[in-house]
């Protein structure tokens, strides 16, 4: 983990803009691959940009995972993100099995209501801010997908909302933050809830984290589990495919959960 965070600062501390910018992410295109700063893609000029430069990278499924789109530089970078890849999705499907049977479902109802894994793997670089208290690193979210493991540095900015108070994440320099995702709220029928959070900035430190996403493929379509749905339990949220989900997410912004929350049914 710590060799991941050096190499992923190196990259953006260390090289130039032109050579960063020779790995830009599409300027039109939501979520691609690459080098950026701006993950909304807004028609509207009034958008509020997060203080953040990215590199997000597609690791799985295999088909998907190209390293030779990632940063050549330093010479370990890629070896490193892949090795991490393969590590975290056996945690990954490990937390959701135990999440299934912790509900009384088999142990992979999660994993075979998700289908084949997309899982991203998004290094995010928050810059020193000179008036952090007019801006967010990132904005108020939840995770589009099922589970995300995320690792920060030792300067601290996450904060996750707790029964509506935002509480800083404490740093801890081995430990893996597990963040439950939409739709892993959809699959459990709200017995689980996504975790809403956001990333501040500070004055005079620059900040790191890792995030390692896992999603369904964009086809499929997720619903409440059918063991957990009865008449005496009603379904809390209407089923959607991956993919309309999140062209939502990305076309109007994630402003804390509402993407979630449009799909809520009056139960
Ligand atoms: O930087 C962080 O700690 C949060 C990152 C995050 O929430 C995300 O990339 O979705
Ligand atoms: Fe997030």
């Amino acid at each position: 983990m710590d060799d991941l965070r050096r190499v992923c600062l190196s990259f953006f501390n260390d090289f130039p803009m032109e050579d960063k910018l020779k790995y830009a992410c599409q300027p039109n295109s939501a979520a691609s691959q690459g080098y950026g700063s701006r993950m909304l893609v807004s028609s509207q000029n009034d958008t509020v940009l997060d203080w953040r430069d990215y590199f997000d990278h597609h690791t799985l499924p295999l088909s998907r995972r190209n390293p030779s789109f990632w940063p050549h530089f330093p010479p370990e970078y890629r070896t490193l993100v892949a090795d991490y890849s393969d590590e975290m999705i056996v945690l990954a499907r490990r937390l959701l099995r135990l999440i299934s049977e912790s509900l009384g479902l088999r142990a992979s109802c999660i994993e075979d209501a998700v289908g084949e894994f997309y899982q991203n793997i998004t290094a995010s670089y928050y810059p020193p801010c000179p008036q952090p208290e007019l801006t967010l690193g990132l904005q108020s979210h939840s995770d589009m997908g099922s589970i995300t493991l995320l690792i920060q540095d030792d300067v601290g900015g996450l904060q996750v909302l707790k029964d509506g108070e935002w509480l800083t994440v404490q740093p801890l320099p081995d430990a893996i933050l597990v963040l439950l995702a939409d739709q892993t709220e959809i699959i459990t029928n709200g017995k689980y809830r996504s975790s809403v959070h956001r990333a501040v900035t500070n004055a005079s430190k620059a900040r790191l984290s890792v995030a390692c996403f896992h999603d369904p493929a964009k086809e499929v379509r997720v619903s409440p589990a059918s063991d957990l749905v009865s008449q005496s339990s009603p379904p809390h949220y209407s089923s959607i495919v991956y993919g309309d989900y999140v062209s939502s997410w990305y076309s109007k912004g994630p402003e804390g959960k509402r993407n979630l929350d449009a799909l809520l049914l009056d139960t």
